[in-house]
């Protein structure tokens, strides 16, 4: 899979979202949101595809298994590289999320990868143990939720950089380990709580990026993207 920085792009339309990313070259990764999608619908994701772009869509998925596995059925076939689901969904949910998708996609087509979110990058140890009553340290849900993902065959997970490498040690180098989270040193952290620059994510593990309002919101999204992308591929700080 595409190893390149994920652009989130959480843009109110499918106009901003592409003018947006008319100096990106195609192959350029890309992830579509609950914004985005809610708004245009599958078909912003066609449009992502036809102009070269390879897609992550983050919907997130956390219903009853059947559910799941039915919407994931559907998913299937918008064209998506990489889809997702919460794994506090469990592991019935995300065996069924994985049997949906192999069901929707076509005969001799290639089958989504897929991903499960361990604990948001928003949540802080201290609020995962008042607010979900987990009374592990982060790190230890983390893990525990990559490994029953693991153990429903996902491919990876959705987590911290600084999970990362406790996850590799567990669950391989293979499995994906796609952090959210990235700020450039001295960046604001807005509502996020366990950042990371890429070349730390480098250094701890994440096979993917995924970066959003440090991009979008540069007053040179391209400029600031090739700089993530450099750190990112271990070129500096
Ligand atoms: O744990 C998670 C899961 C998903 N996200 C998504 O990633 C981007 C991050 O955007 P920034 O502007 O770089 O903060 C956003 O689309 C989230 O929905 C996440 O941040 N954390």
């Amino acid at each position: 899979m595409n190893t390149s920085p994920i652009i989130a792009l959480d843009f109110e339309h499918q106009e901003a979202a592409l003018s947006f990313l008319k100096p990106f070259e195609s192959g350029t990764f890309v992830k579509v949101g609950m914004q985005l999608f809610y708004k245009e619908g599958p078909a912003i994701v066609y449009h992502l595809k036809e102009q070269g772009f390879d897609v992550f869509l983050d919907l997130k998925l956390h219903d009853i298994p059947n559910t799941v596995k039915s919407a994931m059925t559907s998913l299937a076939s918008v064209g998506a590289d990489l889809v997702n689901v919460h794994a506090a969904g469990g592991s019935f949910m995300m065996d069924a999320a994985l049997e949906g998708l192999d069901i929707g996609t076509a005969a001799g087509g290639t089958r989504p990868s897929i991903i499960a979110v361990t604990q948001l990058t928003s949540t802080t140890e201290e609020q995962m143990q008042r607010e979900q009553l987990i009374q592990t340290s982060l790190n230890d849900s983390v893990l525990h939720y990559a490994k029953l993902a693991q153990t429903s065959k996902l491919d990876g997970v959705v987590c911290s950089v600084l999970e990362a490498g406790s996850i590799a040690e567990v669950c391989g180098n293979e499995f994906l380990k796609v952090t959210p989270g990235i700020r450039l040193a001295n960046e604001a952290a807005h509502d996020q709580k366990r950042i990371a620059t890429p070349a730390e994510a480098k250094k701890m593990g994440s096979t993917h990026i995924v970066v959003g309002r440090s991009i979008t919101e540069a007053a040179d999204p391209l400029a600031a993207y090739q700089e993530i992308a450099r750190q990112w591929k271990g070129l500096g700080k």
